[in-house]
């Protein structure tokens, strides 16, 4: 469970985030709202790539402050360019690299990487260049990289926004098919269309919150009330 109690995020002055109060315990959340509401940064909040300015962010009781290493094992983060998330210049090394980290044995890293290019179709890339991949493969390769390292949680920022139709449906099965619980923050309502919650971020706080049919009819009106 992602618990926030009374979360204030500022940048020097300005606040971001005022007084957020949540539970999160379903399988599928999707974060919208306009462009600078403040849900990059709500989500840079659940792995604790961010500290909050005030209050606590916690994940299975972890402080996201204080656990950060912890933390990081059990929240696994894909950036919205996967340029930014591919270190490596060979696919099969990208994905080997984070599992490298972790300490994981030779055996279980092999295991791991190749079950996990069988499962998004990326077997006959393993040794190419990550740069040769397509916009989606690239992205698949990001989600690869994290998958692996066995999180129970996934945040996803914007993963669909760079992507064409045909890729934006590969993410998006991809995003469905985990068995892991999912946060994405996206533009791409249609993404969202069978998760279980959806945020509407505006105006520093939550302004709707309810299962996607709700929740995305309100951020619609508030957008077109602009
Ligand atoms: N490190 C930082 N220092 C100062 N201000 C920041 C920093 N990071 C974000 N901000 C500001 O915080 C606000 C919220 O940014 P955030 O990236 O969380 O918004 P967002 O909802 O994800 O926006 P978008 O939909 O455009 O990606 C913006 O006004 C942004 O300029």
């Amino acid at each position: 469970m992602i618990n926030f109690k009374s979360v204030k995020v500022s940048y020097q002055e300005k606040t971001i985030l005022d007084d957020i109060n949540l539970q999160l315990t379903e399988r599928r959340i999707g974060i919208v709202g306009s462009n600078g509401s403040g849900k990059s940064t709500f989500a840079r909040l659940l792995n604790g790539l961010l500290a909050p300015t005030e209050g606590q962010v916690t994940v299975d009781g972890l402080d996201t402050r204080t656990e950060g290493k912890k933390l990081r094992r059990k929240v696994g983060f894909v950036f919205q360019n996967p340029d930014n998330q591919i270190v490596f210049p060979i696919v099969e090394e990208d994905i080997a690299f984070g599992m490298k980290n972790l300490g994981m044995d030779k055996a279980t890293i092999a295991r791991n990487t190749e079950e996990v290019l069988a499962r998004y179709d990326l077997l006959d890339h393993r040794t190419h260049p990550s740069h040769f991949l397509s916009g989606g493969q690239k992205q698949l390769l990001a989600i690869s990289g994290v998958l692996v390292m066995e999180p129970e949680y996934i945040v996803f920022d914007e993963p669909t926004t760079l992507l064409d139709l045909r890729n934006k449906i590969r993410v998006s099965r991809a995003i469905a098919a985990l068995e892991q619980t999912a946060i994405v923050v996206t533009h791409d309502l249609d993404l969202l269309t069978d998760f279980d919650r959806v945020l509407v971020f505006g105006d520093q706080r939550i302004i709707a919150d309810d299962i996607p049919a709700v929740a995305l009819k309100h951020y619609k009106e508030a957008m077109q009330g602009v």
